[in-house]
C-alpha cells in the first residue's frame, strides 16, 4: 500500500453529516472522520471489502489511490436541489448544514469478492465555492497527469459470441463508464468473422487510438491480436511469415470485455469474467504484458496463440463443438463428455527446447499474480537473450543437442502459455504457468485408461495436482514441434502404408461412430478455440509480444496492513 507522500491539498470537508479531514497527495486521496464531529447518521461508503480493516470501524478512515480514481464530478446547486454536471438531479439532504452548499463527487474503484471491481462514489461538501473548485481542479490535474490512461479507444464488438450478449453488455455496462471517465470511442460491431482482424490489418487508423477493446470471447480476441500483430510487423518492416524472425512488440494495449463462451484470457489475466471489472482496468490504464506463440507449418505461418494449443482431446472437443454452435457455451460440455467417452489417442513425435536459466517450473506452488517477479525476471532474461543471440536460437540449440524428443501415443498434447484458468477450471490447465515469462507449458497426456484420464480431467476442478500421475509429463519450453506419426518419414510411411490407408478410410466412415473401435489417425489442433488446418506444427514463444489493459490477478486483500496511511 502506498504512503500518502507530500500533500497537495488538505481541507475539512463534510461527507453527509460528518466532518472529515480530507487530503490529496500525488498518490492518495484520504478522508478521515474528525472524532469530535457529531454523527447523526453514520455513513459508510459502500465498501464491499474495506480497504483497511485494522480499525474496528471502516467508516472512519478511507483512502483511495489516485491511480484508481475514475473521475470527479461537480455537483451544482439549483432551487434546493443539486444538479450534477452530467445533467441528472440529486436532492439536497435536509440534515446537511446550511453552510454546506458546494459539493463534488469522486468516483473510484472499489474491490469486491472474487477479484471483481465496482465503481463507488463519495460526495464531499464544503461551504466555500473556491475551495470546492480547487479540489475538483486538483483531482482532475492529477488524473490528467497520468499518461497511462487511454483517452481514445477503438472498440470491436462481436454480436454473436457466447450468449450473443456482446452489444447489450457493451452499451449497458461499459459505455456509460467510459463516458464518465471522459474516454472517447470509435465502435465497430462486426458483420462477419474476421471483420475485426482485417480492419486492424488494413484499414484502422491506429495512430488515433490509445488502445483496442475486444467485446467477445477468446476467438474474437484471437482476431484482434492477429490484426494487430500483423499490422505492427508490416509497419516495422518485419516479415511476419518467417518462423525465425524476432517479432516487434505491439504498442497498443488491448482490453477484453468478456462476452464469449470460455473467456479464459480475460479470466486468467484479471481473475474474473466481469465486464465492469474489465472496463475499470481499461479506464485506470493498467498494463499486463502477454506471451504469444507463433505457429508455423513447413515454414509457413498458420496462427498465433496466447492460451491453449491442444491436439487430441481439446482439438477433438473443439471440432465437434463447432458443429453445435447453436447450443451456445453448453456445446463444450456436450462435446467434452462425448470426446471423453470416445477416448481417441494419437501417435506422433514431440520435440521441444526446454527453457533454460528461468525461475519456476510447471510443478511449483507459485502462481502468476499481479506484479509477478518470475515474469519480470524471465522477461528480462528473454530480452537479453534475443539481443545476444539475435534470431538464430533454433539452429544454434539444435546443433548443440538441446532439443529433446518424445515419441508415443497421446490422448492429449497441450501447450498452455498462460494458466488457461476459466470458470470451468478455476486453476486452469497449467496452474503455475505465467502470463509473460516467455515460455509455454507443454503437457503430454500419454495413452491411459478412461478411468485414469477421468482422474486427470477431474483434477482440473479440484486442488489435487493434475500432473501427479504416471502417464502425464509437463515441460516448460520456448519452442516445440509436433509431427503426427503418419507424416514422419517416407520409410515409416511405406511400412505403414497398408495399415494407414485402411485406418484413414475407416476414420472417414467412423468419425462419428466411436463404438466401432476405428480410431482416426489424426486429430486437429485447437489454437485458442480455432481449428488449425495442419497437424504438423512448429511453435515458438515470443515473450511479452502484446499488452493487455489488465494487471494480472491481484492477491486477496491483506487485512493487517501496517502501512495503512490512516494510521500514520
Ligand atoms: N459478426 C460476426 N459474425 C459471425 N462470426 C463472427 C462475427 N464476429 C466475430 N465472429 C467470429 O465468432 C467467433 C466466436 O466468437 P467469440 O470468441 O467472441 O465467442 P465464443 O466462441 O462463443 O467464445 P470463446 O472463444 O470464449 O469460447 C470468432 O472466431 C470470431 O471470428
Ligand atoms: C468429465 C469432467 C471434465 C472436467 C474437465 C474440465 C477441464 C476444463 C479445462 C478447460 C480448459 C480451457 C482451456 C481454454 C481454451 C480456450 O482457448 C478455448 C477458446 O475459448 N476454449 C476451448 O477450447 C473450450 C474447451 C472446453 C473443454 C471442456
Ligand atoms: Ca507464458
Amino acid at each position: 500500500m502506498e504512503r500518502p507522500g507530500r500533500l497537495l491539498l488538505q481541507s475539512e470537508l463534510r461527507v453527509r453529516n460528518a466532518a472529515y479531514d480530507v487530503s490529496l497527495s500525488r498518490s492518495l486521496l484520504i478522508w478521515k472522520r474528525r472524532t469530535s464531529s457529531p454523527v447523526y447518521h453514520p455513513f459508510r461508503p459502500r465498501f464491499c471489502v474495506p480497504l483497511f480493516r485494522r480499525r474496528p470501524d471502516p467508516g472512519v478512515c478511507h483512502s483511495v489511490p489516485v491511480s484508481e480514481i475514475i473521475s470527479v464530478r461537480e455537483e451544482e446547486e439549483e432551487n434546493g436541489s443539486r444538479q450534477r454536471d452530467d445533467g441528472s438531479w440529486k436532492k439536497i439532504r435536509e440534515r446537511e448544514g446550511k453552510d454546506c452548499r458546494q459539493a463534488f463527487t469522486v468516483l473510484y474503484v472499489e474491490r469486491c469478492r472474487q477479484h471483481r471491481w465496482r465503481c463507488a462514489e463519495v460526495t464531499f461538501t464544503c461551504s466555500d465555492e473556491a475551495v470546492c473548485q480547487h479540489w475538483v481542479s486538483s483531482i482532475r490535474e492529477q488524473l490528467a497527469s497520468n499518461t497511462s490512461r487511454p483517452k481514445h479507444l477503438l472498440v470491436y464488438i462481436n454480436p454473436y459470441g457466447g450468449k450473443r450478449q456482446g452489444k447489450r453488455i457493451y452499451e449497458q455496462k461499459v459505455a456509460p463508464l467510459f463516458t464518465q471517465a471522459g474516454i472517447s470511442t470509435s465502435v465497430i460491431v462486426t458483420e462477419y468473422a474476421n471483420h475485426a482482424r482485417d480492419h486492424l490489418k488494413m484499414e484502422a487508423e491506429l495512430k488515433k487510438f490509445d488502445g483496442v477493446v475486444c467485446v467477445g470471447g477468446d476467438g474474437m480476441f484471437s482476431e484482434i491480436i492477429h490484426g494487430l500483430i500483423w499490422r505492427t510487423q508490416i509497419d516495422c518492416g518485419v516479415d511476419p511469415n518467417s518462423p525465425e524472425e524476432a517479432l516487434s512488440p505491439c504498442s497498443l494495449r488491448i482490453g477484453i470485455i468478456p462476452a464469449g463462451s470460455t473467456d479464459c484470457i480475460c479470466f486468467a489475466s484479471v481473475g474474473t469474467n466481469d465486464p465492469v471489472t474489465s472496463a475499470l482496468h481499461i479506464i485506470v490504464g493498467d498494463s499486463q504484458p502477454l506471451d504469444v506463440c507463433s505457429v508455423h507449418h513447413n515454414n509457413m505461418f498458420l496462427r498465433y496463440s496466447v492460451s491453449l494449443l491442444g491436439y487430441g482431446f481439446y482439438g477433438d472437443v473443439l471440432s465437434d463443438s463447432e458443429r453445435k454452435r447453436w447450443m451456445g457455451p453448453a456445446r463444450y460440455d456436450f462435446s467434452g463428455l462425448k470426446m471423453f467417452l470416445t477416448h481417441h489417442y494419437y501417435e506422433g513425435t514431440v520435440s521441444y527446447l526446454p527453457a533454460k536459466g528461468i525461475i519456476g517450473t510447471p510443478r511449483d506452488a507459485t502462481r502468476c499474480r499481479s506484479g509477478c517477479v518470475i515474469c519480470q525476471h524471465n522477461g528480462q532474461l528473454n530480452s537479453e537473450r534475443s539481443e545476444k543471440y539475435e534470431m538464430d536460437e533454433a539452429s544454434d540449440s539444435e546443433s548443440s543437442g538441446e532439443w529433446r524428443t518424445i515419441r508415443g501415443k497421446f490422448l492429449a498434447i497441450n501447450a498452455a502459455s498462460m494458466s488457461c484458468a476459466c470458470p470451468r477450471s478455476p486453476k486452469g490447465l497449467s496452474p503455475a504457468a505465467h502470463l509473460a515469462d516467455g515460455t509455454t507449458d507443454l503437457i503430454l497426456v500419454r495413452k491411459c485408461s478412461r478411468f485414469n484420464f477421468l482422474r486427470h480431467l477431474l483434477r482440473h476442478t479440484s486442488k489435487d495436482d493434475q500432473f501427479d500421475l504416471t502417464f502425464i509429463e509437463v515441460h516448460r519450453v520456448r519452442r516445440f514441434r509436433f509431427m503426427p506419426r503418419h507424416c514422419q518419414s517416407d520409410s515409416d510411411l511405406e511400412l505403414d502404408l497398408h495399415e494407414n490407408s485402411k485406418r484413414q478410410i475407416f476414420s472417414q466412415i467412423c468419425k462419428d461412430h466411436p463404438a466401432c473401435g476405428c480410431a482416426p489417425a489424426y486429430s486437429s489442433w485447437n489454437c485458442d478455440g480455432e481449428i488449425l488446418t495442419h497437424t504438423g506444427i512448429d511453435v515458438r514463444v515470443h515473450g511479452q509480444l502484446i499488452k493487455l489493459f489488465a494487471r494480472g490477478i491481484e492477491e486477496l486483500p491483506v487485512f493487517e496492513d501496517l502501512s495503512n496511511p490512516c494510521a500514520i
